[in-house]
Order: structure tokens, then C-alpha cells, then sequence
């Protein structure tokens, strides 16, 4: 992966660029599940979410990315009427989620802080009954039931609906949460983190069983994640967030598109005088430049692959030896790591 080191020009590019480029947008005449307009959610002087605005279209999968305080929380939290903003409004399903919360929960489901909202005490299935009961759904209808098994056959839980949560492992207790989030029949779900602490094999089962709902049965989900994979793979839109900032609002092939310009990884053993470096440095970007004994790595952006073999024939006009040449596609975290400053966080 390439570090933020030419990401000016291309940071500058996507802040200007940002805003509803969602490729589903287009298709939809529907109004949006989900509005959010000029929310702001300040902490004294700090301002955890800083005037954003955005509309989600029924059956998209929404990623909100950024780094560790960017806000991500607080916007979740506060398109679920669990916190008071300092300005703005949030419409779920058309309903003011902060003039009527409960008529909007009904629509909704969340989750927020892991398995710690599911009680522990009582079977998986018993969970599940629980939380749909809060909608006014029986377990005994059978279209809940089969909702039910779906799920936690989906989820790999069938065989063990019927163990008290206690006695399940962290990352089942973690599917039983979100099974619960989607126990029953809700057109919008929220997930912070919802992949957090899974298996690599309970991690695709859930995408596979958010992108079913999403496709078969038009369920929109926004969902917050630190894994790039995750985001890349089962995101229809992404949001990054930075600073309680929105920084970018785009499809993930698009995000990836605005920082298209390919990066070259050679690796040199041998001399490499100072005024070749001199040169090099004067004609190409060159992101990063190591030397390790007689070895010498460089990253050198490349807006033309055709300029390659003249750049390679830089390197060995000393006397050194290629010794690899490779090309660095730019991705999801590249893109996300320059539009957020690279900041570790
Ligand atoms: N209850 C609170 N009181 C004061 N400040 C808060 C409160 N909740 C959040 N903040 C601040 O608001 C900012 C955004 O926090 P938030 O939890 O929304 O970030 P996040 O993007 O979810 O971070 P992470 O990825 O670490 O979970 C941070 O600066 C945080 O310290």
C-alpha cells in the first residue's frame, strides 16, 4: 500500500469532489430511507459532528469510515434519537427521529455496543422472540419463526438456538446481537462495528446474510467499520468522516478512482550515487526512499505506466542490479488514508 505522502493534490481533489455519487442513487424515484440534514452534535467546544448532511435510498448498504474520535458514534447515535443534536434533524422512514423516537424504533434496528445489549440469561432463540415482542411480533406467528431460523441459520447459530447466550463464545454472542438487531421485521438497520471480534468465516456469513436482506427484502444498513475489507466488499457507499466533517460521500470504486494513479515499488542492490537520487528525485514523485546497506527501496508515483522502463534505466546507469520491479494498485485504505490526512489516530 502507498503512504499519504502524494496526497495533497488528491486529498484536495476529493474534498472538492465529494457528495452523492451513490450508483444506486440514480435509480432509485423513491424518497430516501434515511435524511440526515445539518446535523451538528457539539461537546462543549468540541464538535463531534460538524454540520453533515446526506440521504440513503432503500436496499443501499452504507460504510461510514474515518478515524478513531472522527464522530462515527456520535452520527449513529444520533440518526437513533438516542442523543439530542445540537442542530439539524434525521428522518427515518419519513419520521422525525427526534420528534417521535418510538414510532421511528419500530422501523429500526441497532447495534451498538456488541453483545452487550442482548440478555445473557436467556436461550438464543428466547433473544430473538424477545426483541421481535418489543415490535408487537410473536415468535408463534410462523413468518417470524422462519424469519428467525433464517437468521440463525445464516449466522451458523441453528444449532445452538437453544443454549443460553452465557455458554456461547464472544463472536457468537457478537451474531446473537446482531440477529437480534434484525430479529424483527425493520427496514433500516444500524451496526457499529458489526464485524468486530468475528471469525474470518462468521465475517463473510454475515455479509452474505446483510447483502440477502439488502437485495431480497430492500433492508438499508449503515454500518460503521475499522476493517477496509469489510467496507470494500459489502458497501454500496461509503461516508468518511473526519472531524465530525463529512470528507467524502462516494461509491467504493469511485473513492478508489480518485486516487487512480498508479505507485512503482523498485528494489536496487548496488551503488546509487547521489546525484542519480538527485535526478530521480528532481524528475519523478518519489513518495519514500530507504537505504539498507547496498540496498535501496523507492516508491515513486506513476501517472503513465509507459514511463516505466525509462524510470527502471535510472536506477541501474550506476552499475546496480533491478531487483524488482513492482506496481502498487491504489485501494479503499489508500484512498480512506488520504482523505483523512493518513492521521493515525
Ligand atoms: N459523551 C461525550 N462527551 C464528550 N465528548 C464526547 C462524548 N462522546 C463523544 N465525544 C467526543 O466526540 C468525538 C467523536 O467521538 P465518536 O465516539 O463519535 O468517534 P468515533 O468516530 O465513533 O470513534 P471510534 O472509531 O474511536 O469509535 C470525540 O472527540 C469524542 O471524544
Amino acid at each position: 500500500m502507498r503512504s499519504a505522502a502524494v496526497s495533497a493534490t488528491a486529498r484536495e481533489q476529493a474534498r472538492t469532489t465529494h457528495t452523492d455519487r451513490s450508483p444506486r442513487r440514480a435509480e432509485h424515484t423513491d424518497p430516501p430511507v434515511i435524511e440526515v440534514s445539518n446535523l451538528t452534535k457539539r461537546y462543549g467546544e468540541v464538535a463531534a459532528v460538524d454540520d453533515v448532511s446526506f440521504s440513503v435510498e432503500q436496499g443501499t448498504i452504507l460504510g461510514v469510515l474515518g478515524p478513531n474520535g472522527a464522530g462515527k458514534t456520535t452520527m449513529l447515535k444520533a440518526m437513533l434519537g438516542l442523543l439530542v443534536p445540537s442542530d439539524g434533524t434525521v428522518r427515518v422512514c419519513g419520521i422525525d427521529v427526534h420528534d417521535e423516537p418510538a414510532r421511528a424504533y419500530r422501523r429500526v434496528g441497532a447495534t451498538l455496543e456488541g453483545a452487550r445489549n442482548i440478555y445473557w440469561r436467556l436461550t438464543v432463540r428466547e433473544n430473538l422472540a424477545f426483541f421481535a415482542g418489543l415490535a408487537g411480533e410473536s415468535a408463534r406467528d410462523p413468518a417470524v419463526r422462519e424469519r428467525h431460523d433464517s437468521l440463525l441459520d445464516q449466522l451458523g447459530l441453528l444449532d445452538r438456538a437453544d443454549d443460553v447466550v452465557n455458554e456461547l463464545s464472544r463472536g457468537m454472542k457478537q451474531k446473537v446481537a446482531l440477529a437480534c438487531a434484525l430479529a424483527r421485521d425493520v427496514e433500516v438497520a444500524f451496526l457499529d462495528e458489526p464485524t468486530l471480534g468475528l471469525d474470518v468465516e462468521s465475517s463473510v456469513d454475515l455479509r452474505r446474510e446483510l447483502r440477502r436482506l439488502a437485495d431480497e427484502r430492500g433492508l438499508t444498513v449503515v454500518l460503521t467499520s475499522h476493517d477496509m475489507s469489510v467496507v470494500e466488499d459489502l458497501c454500496d457507499r461509503v461516508l468518511v468522516v473526519n472531524h465530525g466533517h463529512l470528507v467524502a460521500d462516494d461509491g467504493v470504486t469511485s473513492l478508489v478512482e480518485l486516487f487512480r494513479t498508479s505507485a512503482v515499488r523498485l528494489v536496487v542492490d548496488g551503488p546509487l550515487s547521489v546525484e542519480t537520487e538527485r535526478s530521480i528525485r528532481a524528475a519523478y514523485t518519489v513518495e519514500s526512499w530507504e537505504t539498507d546497506g547496498d540496498r535501496t527501496r523507492v516508491l515513486v508515483a506513476l501517472e503513465d505506466a509507459n514511463d516505466l522502463p525509462a524510470l527502471s534505466a535510472r536506477f541501474v546507469e550506476d552499475g546496480g542490479r533491478l531487483v524488482s520491479v513492482n506496481t502498487v494498485e491504489p485501494d479503499l485504505t489508500e484512498a480512506f488514508l488520504q482523505l483523512t490526512g493518513g492521521e493515525e489516530r
